[in-house]
């Protein structure tokens, strides 16, 4: 039996991401917590409204204990919007942490760090896995679309719909951030493909140690000439050279020369890492 917006109650707003507005919501039957992502799509082409329904589809299939569970969707054709149901993440995102911890002056734990990167890792190798014949790139990895449960936990979230509402009149109006995890074959103009959604981690990760991106600019022609030429610092001195040679392996600007995501999780310094989380 298909969900209706009636078996919900909004309890509040959470947050707005660059797609839509995400509210938390109690399910009337059960009283179980979840979130729901509303995105107006009166302003989309046939073409895109078909690939945004395929697109949320093939995302409600990827079950994994690191990507955020999607349990279901409501069209509301009176107010052009969809609802995409989804698992509730009570530590909210990683932007929030980042924040919070530059607003303290207090540097997160490598612990942490190596967690996130294990945890991201695993939840990317199951969205690049090719699903018929068609792998589920995340497109907009950034500390935003990167949620945690109760026990800190990753669940990546918020996926693949970048490339579907990137068309003129919705991205435009919504797309508000400056790029500072382009990778340079996008600076290039080069297609996306699975060494950016690496290169978007390494970023990541790199900003959860200096609590900054790892190239900043006044300009987006500064921004790109650093992307290109890889011209960064080391994270904090505080982290050790174990953490700073696997985010330098995720920040290589040859794409050929950057790991997959398979030789992340076998690179010898990540095996031992794991081994020491479990
Ligand atoms: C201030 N907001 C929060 O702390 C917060 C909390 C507790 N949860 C969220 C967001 C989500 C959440 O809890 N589940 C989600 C599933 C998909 C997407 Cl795109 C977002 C979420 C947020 C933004």
């Amino acid at each position: 039996m298909p969900s209706t917006l009636e078996d919900f109650e909004v309890l509040s707003t959470i947050g707005s991401g660059s797609y839509g507005t995400c509210k938390k919501i109690r399910r009337k039957k059960d009283g179980k917590i979840l979130v729901w992502k509303e995105m107006e799509y009166g302003t989309m082409t046939e073409s895109e409204k078909l690939m945004l329904v395929s697109e949320v589809n093939l995302l409600r299939e990827l079950k994994h204990q690191h990507i955020v569970r999607y349990y279901d969707r409501i069209i509301d054709r009176s107010k052009t919007t969809i609802y995409i149901i989804m698992e509730y993440c009570d530590g909210g995102d990683l932007a929030q942490l980042i924040s919070s911890s530059r607003r303290t002056g207090s540097f997160l734990d490598e612990e942490f760090i190596w967690k996130m990167l294990i945890q991201i890792t695993s939840a990317l190798k199951e969205c690049h896995r090719r699903k018929n014949g068609k792998a589920v790139l995340h497109r907009d990895l950034k500390p935003a679309n990167i949620f945690l449960d109760a026990d800190k936990n990753v669940k990546l979230g918020d996926f693949g719909l970048a490339r579907v509402l990137h068309h003129e009149t919705s991205f435009a109006k919504t797309y508000v951030g400056t790029p500072y995890y382009m990778s340079p074959e996008l600076v290039n103009n080069m297609s996306y493909n699975e060494k950016s959604d690496i290169w978007a981690m390494g970023c990541m990760l790199y900003e959860l140690c200096a609590l900054h991106p790892p190239f900043t600019a006044s300009n987006q022609l500064d921004l790109n000439r650093k992307i290109c030429v890889g011209d960064y610092s080391r994270i904090p001195l505080r982290y050790t050279d174990d953490l700073n040679a696997i985010i330098s392996k995720l920040l290589r600007v040859e794409v050929h020369k950057r790991p997959s995501i398979e030789d992340v999780l076998h690179d010898s310094v990540v095996v031992r890492r794991i081994k020491r989380l479990e």
